[in-house]
């Protein structure tokens, strides 16, 4: 009987267990979206129970799907949503809080006092990260600090945190395991990157107490395994973890220095490979762990751009402009451009590289004549100029000038995006067959613990294109609508005073 990898992709929107065979191909997928709580302005969580719930769900679908019994899983990958920020009670493994998502930006006061108090060097120097609401560590504390009695347990060591594939690998264990990995661990405020350890300084800046944090370990080796009961009557091993950035770096196989992927989901990341150096960005990048494996760790420099494809869930949930997200693509090319009209989708301010926490979104160049088609072709291109942005400070901070970019994730299948993207960066772009990626990587991590496949090489030889994307804009319009996008973006800045 086939032996297949699992992969565990705990995304914002929705949770997927894809399962993967030898060739590196999708076998079977099953899916499933989850509530999204946003209780006050600039707020977001989820319920950890139910992330729970439907990861359990989508396991058992995608086995179902197929006919698929657990005995043919060799071992489990996973990947997340980065910096969410789940604590639960060590006894009873109740979370005391929703989930705090990587969007809420309740703790930017938290961040505010950080700066003030003189250490956003010494954090940046330390993490490779810039003072934001973005990451866990404020999150952590905003919990302690609000929970009725969490202070209390947490200093009497009773209670745990986690990213979401630490919660999920308690959970998955029987609560025998409190692990993450080098990617999410370099996600949280917390940790020394070039030390590789918890930060005692750091700790003692947000008031968390160690006992509450998960053991890093390296992104492909044995955590564990799944109890019984859990797991359909098998123990399988849980043999991989990574962010789902950094999965999908590892998925789209850029293992050389200087590649680079960007994925389009609900936001937009950009990592660039750059070896064993943590190179220190100068604008307003972030130096983040791109993988640890055989026992070393490569570093990452990454754009993140908090709102892409969720501009587009907005068209349709909010305006009511498109039924679908596909729809975006065929109202897009209805209008020969946008008529002037930018979209700044600073939804929960704005991220690399402009770091503007109390940013809002904004509509400019409004006239009598603005249509239904150019506000969405708006919205679609705001999402290659933020690439841009990222691009530009990408490029400046390696000194690599990139040749073509790897994409992959939902909107990445929208082909007027991608030539815009192409002619706005002037840069090919290139997608792959198996456009799943960030799956793809925590199934390869996962597989390469246990010998199911033998090396990088092999993963390399795997990589297929589906499609080349190659820039046709002439310069000058070129630079003419990019100029135009960074006025926009001057008049988004500085927006909320909460
Ligand atoms: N054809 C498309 N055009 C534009 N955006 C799309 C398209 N298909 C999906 N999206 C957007 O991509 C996102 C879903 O991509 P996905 O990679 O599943 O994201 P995530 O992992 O963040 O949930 C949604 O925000 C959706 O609006
Ligand atoms: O769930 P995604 O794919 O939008 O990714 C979210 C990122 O990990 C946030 O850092």
């Amino acid at each position: 009987m086939e032996n297949y990898v699992l992969a565990i992709d705990q995304g914002t929107t929705s949770s997927r267990a894809m399962i993967f065979d030898h060739d590196g191909q999708v076998v079977s997928v099953a899916q499933k979206e989850f509530t999204q709580y946003f209780p006050k302005p600039g707020w977001v969580e989820h319920d950890p129970d139910e992330i729970w719930g439907t990861t359990l769900g989508v396991i058992a679908d995608a086995l179902g799907k197929k006919n698929i019994k657990p005995s043919q899983i060799i071992s489990i990958g996973i990947t997340n949503q980065r910096e969410t920020t789940v604590v639960w009670d060590a006894e009873t493994g109740e979370p005391i809080h929703n989930a705090i998502v990587w969007q809420d930006r309740r703790t930017a006061s938290i961040c505010d006092d950080l700066k003030e108090a003189g250490y956003e060097q010494e954090i940046k120097d330390k993490t490779g990260l810039v003072v934001d609401a973005y990451f866990s560590g404020t999150k952590i504390k905003w919990m302690l600090d609000n929970v009725e009695g969490a202070r209390e347990k947490a200093d009497a060591g009773e209670l745990r945190f986690g990213t979401i594939d630490t919660w999920l690998i308690w959970k998955l264990t029987g609560g025998n395991v409190h692990v993450t990995d080098y990617t999410n661990a370099s996600r949280t405020l917390i940790y020394n990157i070039k030390e590789l350890k918890w930060d005692d300084s750091l700790l003692g800046y947000l008031d968390v107490p160690r006992s509450m944090l998960p053991e890093v370990k390296a992104s492909s080796e044995v955590y564990g395994k799944t109890v019984d009961f859990h797991f359909f009557g098998e123990e399988v091993e849980i043999a991989g973890i990574a962010g789902d950035q950094q999965a999908a770096t590892f998925g789209q196989v850029c293992y050389e220095k200087g590649m680079a992927k960007n994925t389009y989901g609900t936001g937009c990341f950009m990592l660039m490979n750059t070896g064993e150096e943590a190179v220190a960005s100068e604008n307003g990048l972030l130096t983040t762990i791109a993988y640890g494996i055989d026992g070393k760790v490569n570093y990452a420099l990454e754009g993140s751009i908090f709102i892409a494809g969720a501009a587009i869930q907005w068209l349709r949930d909010e305006l009511n402009l498109i039924d679908n997200a596909p729809d975006s693509e065929y109202f897009a090319n209805k209008v020969e451009d946008t008529g002037g009209v930018y979209v700044v989708p600073a939804f929960a301010g704005l991220g690399a590289p402009y770091w503007d926490m109390y940013a809002r979104g904004t509509i400019v160049g409004l006239t009598r004549g603005s249509s239904k088609e150019h506000l969405i072709r708006a919205t679609l291109e705001s999402i290659a100029y933020q690439t841009r942005d990222v691009l530009e400070a990408m490029e400046a901070d390696s000194g690599i000038e990139l040749k073509t970019l790897r994409v992959d994730g939902g909107a990445a299948m929208n082909d007027f995006l991608m030539n815009f993207q192409a002619d706005i960066l002037g840069v090919e772009v290139e997608r792959p067959k198996v456009n799943e990626t960030t799956a793809l990587g925590a199934a390869y991590l996962a597989g390469l613990a246990v010998g199911f496949w033998d090396n990088k090489e092999e993963l390399v030889a795997k990589w297929d294109r589906d499609a080349l994307f190659v820039p046709k804009m002439a310069e000058e319009k070129k630079e003419k609508l990019y100029a135009g996008w960074q006025k926009a973006v001057e008049r988004a800045k500085d927006w909320s005073d909460e």
